[in-house]
């Protein structure tokens, strides 16, 4: 294929398959190391075509990554089978939808989830509450063994996920709900299964249809999605019979069956449709399951390979909070935790590759030509790795966030972990406070140690769509 003109430099292909078949061979198992090192042969902009004439734009540096999330016209998601697969096939939802849909759709979610507590202090009380319920878990498991070793697979998400679905369906679920733990266990397995850049690549659906290695290639699960979405109208069509008595609207499916309503008698073509609200739905869901879990398990990971930074950490939380759990009230008082925090996100960042984004028109970046239709993917990870920014940027070290006396945190201009510009993570004020709470109630609560002779809990991520951490396990005990 020819390449366009001042296209990024980057490695040629085949013809028809281009360099999908070589892509892997920079790093087996991880996309976004493959592309920093691929960036370093040809620099922090790198242009290929993957298949016949899909072009894919992999970049690495801190100011073409910044560049391109600012620049709207790269505000795009490409259409893939993956994300087509979420939606009925449509482009439902608002993680994989543009333009006008895009904004309105997104806006409203986030309007109204806002007003139904994100990043607000008034759900504090239910996070506190799943908090409870997480620790007593921890305890009740810590106690039954001898040795006080608890298991941590997939330990957090249910109390995660209950905060996200009082707002969303103004229900919660109890931690051993059987029909819920297989939700998330196929929310997690969609995550882990896919390849963020592979399954980004439009594909024609006859070849996906005939050829079913390539679905398995790309990571698509249809029969994983499939029960998510009846699960999410199942409680939406408990709502529609609810809802004929009930006058008041304080979840977001209420609130957005009265907006369909409405919207419905007014403009029969509304984009508040049914589909659209379990897509949005399936979006949130799986948006918030896996990235806010992975996040606290890679903090507590961190913790238990370095004991120092845990007791530094429990000394201010003890100074701080005194008996109390943290809440977001101490949080401007807690700079050694919030920079734990921070640290532990920069090491271990879930969300490496954003989600992918795509050119809607002929674009640049740095300079180069970025062609109409162009996937792209910005390595989030290369710019909270990069030398240039962080003095031993492999090392864990929370001070780095710190100003010289260690009293207030400083913010870092090259980290941005819940990406920038108008596709910033919808979560995240929600992803925030709950990251914050859990992880520094648990700190404050338990003594996390490695198991004696055993193997350090690994900090090698788990593939997939997101980096999730690898079960673990840890000597837990209580704090006095
Ligand atoms: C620590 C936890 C989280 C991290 C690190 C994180 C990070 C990110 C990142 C990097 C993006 C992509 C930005 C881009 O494409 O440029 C994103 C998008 C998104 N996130 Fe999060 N996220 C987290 C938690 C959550 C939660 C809890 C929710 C939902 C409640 C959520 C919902 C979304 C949605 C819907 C999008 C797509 C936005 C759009 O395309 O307009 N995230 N997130």
């Amino acid at each position: 294929t020819k390449r366009p003109w001042n296209f990024p430099p980057g490695p040629r292909g085949l013809p028809l398959v281009g360099y999908l078949p070589f892509f892997s061979s920079w790093d087996p198992q991880y996309p976004h190391e493959a592309m920093k090192k691929m960036s370093e042969v040809y620099g922090p902009v790198v242009g290929l075509f993957m298949g016949p004439s899909q072009t894919v734009i992999s970049v690495c540096s801190h100011e073409a990554v910044k560049e391109a999330l600012l620049n709207d016209d790269l505000n795009g998601r490409p259409y893939s089978a993956v994300a087509l697969a979420r939606a009925f096939g449509e482009k439902l939802g608002i993680m994989f939808v543009t333009g006008q849909f895009w904004q309105e759709q997104r806006r409203f979610t986030m309007r109204h989830l806002r007003d139904l507590g994100f990043g607000k202090t008034s759900i504090e009380d239910q996070m506190m509450g799943e908090l409870g319920d997480l620790i007593k878990d921890i305890e009740n498991k810590s106690q039954s063994d001898s040795e006080r070793i608890v298991n941590f697979k997939g330990i957090f998400q249910v109390s995660v996920i209950n905060i996200l679905w009082a707002m969303i369906a103004g229900e919660r679920f109890q931690r051993t709900d059987p029909k819920f733990q297989q939700l998330l266990t196929a929310n997690e397995l969609i995550f882990r299964s896919g390849n963020v850049v592979r399954g980004s690549i439009p594909i024609p659906a006859f070849v996906l249809k005939h050829f079913r290695f390539v679905r398995d290639f790309i990571g698509l699960k249809t029969e994983l999605i499939e029960p998510i979405q009846k699960f999410i109208q199942e409680t939406i069509e408990d709502h529609q019979h609810r809802n004929l008595t009930e006058e008041d609207a304080d979840n977001f499916i209420d609130v957005y069956l009265k907006e369909m309503n409405k919207q419905k008698a007014e403009n029969p073509s509304t984009n508040f449709t049914n589909k659209q609200l379990i897509s949005t739905i399936t979006d949130l869901f799986s948006a918030g399951a896996e990235s806010t879990s992975g996040s606290i398990g890679f903090a507590i990971i961190h913790l238990i390979r370095d004991q120092q930074v845990q007791k530094k950490m429990q000394m201010e939380l003890d100074q701080v909070c005194g008996e109390f759990f943290p809440t977001l009230n101490h949080r401007s008082s807690l700079p050694y935790t919030e920079a734990v925090l921070m640290e532990a996100q920069r090491c271990s960042s879930i969300a490496p590759l954003t989600v992918p984004h795509y050119a809607v028109k002929d674009t640049t970046i740095q300079g180069y030509t970025i062609p109409k239709d162009s996937v792209v993917m910005l390595n989030l990870d290369a710019v909270f790795k990069n030398p240039k920014y962080w003095n031993e940027p492999e090392v864990f070290r929370p001070e780095r966030h710190l100003n010289e006396d260690g009293t207030k945190v400083i913010k870092n201009d090259h980290f941005y972990p819940f990406g920038l510009g108008k596709r910033l993570c919808l979560g995240e004020s929600l992803a925030r406070n709950t990251y914050f709470l859990f992880t520094a109630a648990l700190i404050k609560k338990f003594r996390f140690e490695p198991v004696p002779n055993g193997p350090l809990p690994s900090l090698a991520p788990t593939n997939g769509f997101t980096l999730g951490y690898q079960g673990f396990k840890a000597v837990v005990t209580l704090r006095s």
